[in-house]
């Protein structure tokens, strides 16, 4: 298991990983998700004993990694696939490592089968393809046939097969028993990979919880309502709705997106208007839709034009959905209930500030605001 306690990591005046505390159990893939720059790789560095934290302890089985007594073997990583001497073969790059680990020779042909190398063994790695360079990487995390196993971004490069392999992988890892910690910038492959979710914005915890309770208190689910192609009947339900307390958007196919009320109240509220339905359907948001209305504020790097904006957000017309009632799964077309006992710094405000502003629920000892995130698509470190 990996524990971290009240990790803090520090660069100068900028605070990348602030307050962390989270456990990695074995037998489950755990997803390591957050935004460009919001820490996934310092924390990993940390738990890896490459950073050392500011404030706050990281361990392994009980033990920081530097403590531990045959690391190569009991903990296997893929930090950044591009580190690799481009001169050697891949064997020669594996064999290095297994030697200076301790790990025999053999197992370096065992792992090249294992990630679909064998046929490139001895081909030099600088000719490698991203997706192939990945597979390096991953080979190399499981040389020692470790216990604990880290990933950052796995699956960058690879195909539409090799994704489904890294899937697979995953999952007989965990399977085994072991403890697999993957970072993935891939929300729909993080569904159907992880088990549980670790969601970070800003270097701070936003979520740790299942991948299915993650969508269900993250979720803003709706309704979608269609009336037939006759703007004053759809005006008529609009304004109904709105002052039964719904929140109503239009979509562009004429539909209105209504969130804030059940589905037999929209139909009882429609049929007392005198407006027929030709659609009234419910909509689960996805993994993805979840995680953009957690992170939303708390994404640094972001597009000028950003054809997704508005994705996932809150209606903006009518109040907010009443309080459900505890213990249910589902919110019914509401807004995003709160997480018992988590806190998200970056709920979102009633009224937002502008982009740049520093939200309101931010702690003192909070990460840096960030500069000018609406025009900066490159990190500013990128830039120097
Ligand atoms: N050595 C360093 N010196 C100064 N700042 C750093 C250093 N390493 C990371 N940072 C900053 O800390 C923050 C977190 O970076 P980190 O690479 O951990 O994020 P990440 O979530 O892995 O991002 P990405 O998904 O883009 O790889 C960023 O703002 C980054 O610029």
């Amino acid at each position: 298991m990996i524990e971290a306690v009240g990790l803090t990591k520090r660069y100068g005046a900028k605070t990348a990983v602030y307050n962390l505390s989270f456990q990695v159990r074995p037998g489950a893939v755990t997803g390591f998700l957050g935004p460009n720059g919001s820490g996934k790789s310092t924390t990993m560095r940390m738990i890896l004993g490459l950073d050392e934290p500011t404030e706050g302890h990281v361990t392994i089985g009980g033990q920081p990694f530097r403590q531990l007594s045959n690391a190569p073997r009991r903990v296997g990583a893929l930090l950044d696939a591009k580190a690799v001497h481009g001169g050697r073969s891949a064997r020669q790059h594996l064999l290095c490592i297994a030697q200076l680990s301790g790990i025999p020779a053999r197992r370096v042909d065992e792992v090249l089968g294992m990630v679909g190398l064998q046929d490139v063994a001895g081909h030099r790695s600088k000719g490698f393809s991203l997706g192939m360079g990945q597979r390096l990487g991953i080979a190399g995390a499981l040389l020692g046939d470790p216990e604990v196993l880290l990933f950052d971004e796995p699956v960058n490069g690879l195909d539409p097969e090799g994704i489904h392999w890294v899937r697979n992988l995953m999952r007989k890892l965990a399977a085994e028993g072991r403890t697999v910690f993957v970072s993935s910038h891939l929300m729909s492959e993080m569904a159907l990979t992880a088990d549980h979710l670790i969601v970070i914005g800003r270097g701070q915890l936003l979520a740790d919880m299942s991948v299915k309770d993650f969508i269900a208190h993250n979720s803003a689910g709706h309704a979608l309502v269609r009336t037939p192609d006759d703007p004053a009947q759809r005006e008529k339900l609009s304004k109904v709705l709105s002052g039964a307390g719904a929140g109503i958007q239009p979509e562009q196919d004429g539909a209105l997106r209504v969130s804030g009320l059940e589905l037999p109240r929209i139909s009882d509220l429609a049929h007392d208007a005198g407006v027929r339905l030709w659609e009234l359907s419910p909509h689960q948001a996805s993994l993805e839709e979840a995680y953009m209305q957690m992170t939303n504020s708390a994404v640094d790097y972001r597009s000028a034009q950003d054809p997704g904006q508005g994705f996932g957000q809150a209606a903006p017309h009518g109040p907010e959905a009443p309080a459900q009632s505890p213990g249910r799964h589902q919110p019914p077309y509401g807004s995003p209930q709160p997480v018992p006992g988590m806190q998200n710094p970056y709920a979102r405000p009633a009224a937002p500030p502008p982009a740049a502003e520093v939200p309101a629920a931010l702690p003192p000892a909070a990460p840096a605001p960030v500069p000018a995130a609406a025009t900066t698509p490159t990190k500013p470190e990128d830039a120097v």
